[in-house]
């Protein structure tokens, strides 16, 4: 019952154990491979939902290709895939033969889709094209595994768009970036600071890489939150993605192509849980409110009868006004044991009805996030559960997003830049933009027991940058701002 052995200042056991103990993951034979069980399925799905939602209203078309490359497809772009080529996992055999070829598993779709592109887009008017598919893609990392944060199989989007000019590619870049920092912010409550990747850090592939990025205080790391990018023309030269314009001029098209996994579940749960379990966001949560009616020993049959008959008006009426409810009238578990169960699953509300409550006509209403408890006559219970609802999905927001803004650091030096990182927040620095400057303060910053920093992003909103200001490490002119931090 509950969390045994670990509090949230043990991080790193106590995710592991909540992960299971309330029935998200269970953890697989395949080293680095998770099950998602239906309570982090379901919230997936919710988060497909609201972002599927969004994406088809700006036009794009879900479709599916295949799971499988061919060797010399996925190697069409050599300095693209070679970097990654380790983590790349291939299928040899099939029943006791062996293939001539090997074939790839996809560990992202561009190689799979784009000789399809060319092939489709002839003419301008075969633009935009804007496709996406909701897949799994296979990853062989190495670093640490974690449930959600990093799995050598994981779920995701991945949308691949092609245009004409570049000025509709570098919005779509934008507007895509937005429906991230809304899957974050609006649905999951955890603050995002929305980015450009330096050019160390971003898709060697691409023209640019914008980033919505997280950060988990408790570890002092920073964790990129998903990712849309313009692809410019790299792509469309190497496959030969053309279009003929109005003056029959063959024209290379702009791509985009953007991506959020199942990491954003993981960033949740890391941004809100405590001691006692899952802390889930209302919009986020499978179910809402879970309705827990207590019968004491003494309370004759009739009423308790009266009980049941409440529990199940309020469920249809509270379903009626789209309200996600679970009911738990088991007689063979204390009222304690059901606080306890549902606590751990993170419902954000609990509505408990005793003989009392029978006896006022009210309920009390319970917060998972507080702990605030109120009564609540019957007859404003339908109105004030979803308003609560949505406080609470405000209150968690502003939690997290003040923990967040506590963990950054404005720094001039880099002695300040060592002082933020022990004190395991971000620094967020003026800087000379060279890699140079990054590979020496990744080294410098590494110690015996943790990584090194990194730029996590430039930040789209920086403090001004007045003429003369120097880089924080190099003392060269600054050209822009970078927030940098351990991270995942
Ligand atoms: O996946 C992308 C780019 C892009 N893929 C589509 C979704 C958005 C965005 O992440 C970058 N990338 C990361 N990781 C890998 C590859 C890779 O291209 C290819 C080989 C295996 C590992
Ligand atoms: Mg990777």
């Amino acid at each position: 019952l509950g969390l045994k052995n670990s509090k949230k200042d043990n991080f790193g056991e106590w995710y592991s154990e909540l992960v299971v103990a309330s029935e998200l993951i269970s953890y697989y034979d395949v080293s680095g491979c998770y099950i998602l069980r239906p309570w982090a399925y379901a919230m997936w799905e919710v988060v497909q939902g609201w972002f599927d939602k969004r994406i088809k209203q700006l036009g794009v078309q879900n479709s599916y290709f295949p799971l499988f490359i061919t060797e010399d497809v996925l190697n069409t772009e050599k300095d693209h895939v070679e970097g990654f080529a380790p983590e790349v996992a291939w299928v040899t055999k099939y029943g006791n033969s062996t293939m001539d070829k090997p074939i790839a598993i996809r560990p992202t779709s561009e190689t799979v889709m784009y000789p399809y592109f060319a092939q489709w887009i002839r003419s301008h008017r075969d633009l935009p094209l804007r496709l996406n598919q909701w897949t799994n893609v296979v990853r062989w990392e190495f670093k640490y595994p974690t449930p959600f944060i990093r799995s050598r199989e994981f779920l995701w989007q991945e949308g691949h768009t092609a245009f004409a000019t570049q000025e509709e590619a570098e919005k779509e870049v934008l507007d895509i970036l937005e429906l991230y920092r809304g899957v974050y912010e609006d649905v999951l409550a955890v603050p995002v600071t929305k980015g450009r990747k330096s050019k160390k850090e971003q898709f060697a592939g691409a023209f640019y890489t914008t980033t919505v990025e997280a950060y988990i205080p408790e570890t002092g790391r920073g964790i990129q939150g998903a990712t849309s990018h313009c692809l410019g023309q790299n792509f469309s030269k190497m496959f030969s993605i053309q279009f003929e314009d109005d003056d029959r001029q063959k024209q290379h098209v702009w791509q985009n192509s953007w991506g959020l996994t199942t990491r954003s579940l993981g960033v949740m749960i890391m941004t809100h849980a405590d001691d006692k379990g899952l802390v889930l966001p209302p919009r986020v949560a499978p179910k809402q409110v879970v309705i827990i009616p207590i019968p004491k020993a003494n309370t004759p049959p009739e009423m308790v009868q009266a009980m049941m008959d409440k529990v199940s008006e309020f469920t249809a009426a509270l379903e009626g006004a789209g309200v996600r409810v679970v009911t738990d009238t088991r007689a063979n578990y204390t009222p304690g044991w059901k606080y306890n169960h549902w606590e751990l699953r993170g419902l954000p509300l609990r509505m408990e009805l005793g003989p009392k409550d029978m006896d006022n006509k009210a309920v009390v209403l319970a917060r998972r996030d507080t702990g605030a408890k109120e009564s609540v006559s019957w007859d404003d219970v339908v109105a004030r559960v979803p308003a609560l609802l949505e406080t609470i999905q405000a209150d968690m927001f502003a939690a997290a997003h003040a923990r967040t803004a506590d963990c950054t650091e404005v720094c001039h030096s880099f002695e300040q830049f060592m002082t933020a990182l022990s004190n395991k927040h971000m620094a967020l620095t003026p800087w000379a933009d060279e890699e140079e400057i990054e590979e020496e303060v990744k080294k410098k910053s590494t110690t015996p027991d943790a990584m090194g920093a990194k730029t996590l992003c430039l930040p789209f909103e920086a403090p001004p940058l007045p003429e003369g200001t120097k880089c924080f490490y190099s003392g060269k002119p600054a050209k822009n701002w970078a927030l940098w931090g351990r991270s995942y």
